[in-house]
């Protein structure tokens, strides 16, 4: 059995996943807008061995949780390597493995709002968000393409307000979702990939 960070039933806890390739300071924001605004108690970082739709391969487990690590520094924050522990590539699997895994604890799946334009081709979207509320923050160029989504109209009657209210969102029963408005970050790991590629051909 894989150790997995500190938890106990009662705790509110986002699950974060992504490929984080590089790690940027948009991701930091998703993770401590989430904390802040549902009132979490802990955000675990899921770092991916490789998203399976996309077909680039990402940088090295070990160097993108190095780069990480580097960049996270928050005691409410874990960075982890749950996915390649378990052996998982879809995120159905690693949610259905931390929920039978950690009883009593309130999960929520974390998502910029890219993600969520895009959710419905994910392995069982319907079952991850009958499984655990999910958490989208807003990201700049993607606010239409997720509010119109359809997983957004699939369950449009069960999003919840992301004002104040949004801080009990973590004991909503699933299915339930909350667009989260507000400052918004438009780095991409693709701009800073380009970037330094460019840097580099410049040498
Ligand atoms: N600037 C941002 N604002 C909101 N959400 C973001 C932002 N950047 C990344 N995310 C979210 O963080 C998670 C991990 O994203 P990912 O590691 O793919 O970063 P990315 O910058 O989108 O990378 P790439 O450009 O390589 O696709 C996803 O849920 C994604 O929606
Ligand atoms: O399970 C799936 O089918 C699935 C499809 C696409 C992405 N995901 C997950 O979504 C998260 C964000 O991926 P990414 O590459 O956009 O950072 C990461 O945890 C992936 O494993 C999951």
């Amino acid at each position: 059995m894989i150790r997995l960070p500190p938890h106990r039933p009662g705790m509110r806890i986002g699950l974060y996943g992504g490929s984080f390739d590089p790690p940027h300071a948009g991701h930091r924001h998703v993770a401590e807008t989430a904390l802040r605004r549902l009132d979490l108690d802990r955000v675990w970082w899921i770092v991916t061995p490789g998203n399976p739709l996309k077909e680039r391969h990402p940088a090295s487990l070990p160097e993108r949780l190095a780069a990480m690590r580097a960049m996270v520094r928050h005691p409410a924050m874990e960075i982890t390597d749950i996915d390649s522990a378990i052996g998982s590539r879809y995120t159905i699997d690693t949610i259905r493995y931390l929920v039978r895994r950690c009883p009593g604890v309130r999960f929520v799946w974390v998502m910029g709002a890219d993600s969520l334009a895009g959710f419905h081709r994910w392995r069982d979207w319907r079952a991850i968000a009958r499984l655990v509320p999910i958490a989208v923050v807003d990201r700049p160029g993607y606010t239409l393409g997720a509010l119109h989504s359809r997983m957004a109209r699939t369950f449009a009657a069960k999003r919840r307000p992301g004002g104040a209210a949004a801080r009990v969102f973590a004991s909503s029963r699933a299915p339930a979702w909350v667009f989260l408005i507000g400052r918004r970050s438009n780095l991409s790991s693709t701009a800073l990939r380009d970037k330094s590629s460019k840097v580099g051909s410049m040498r």
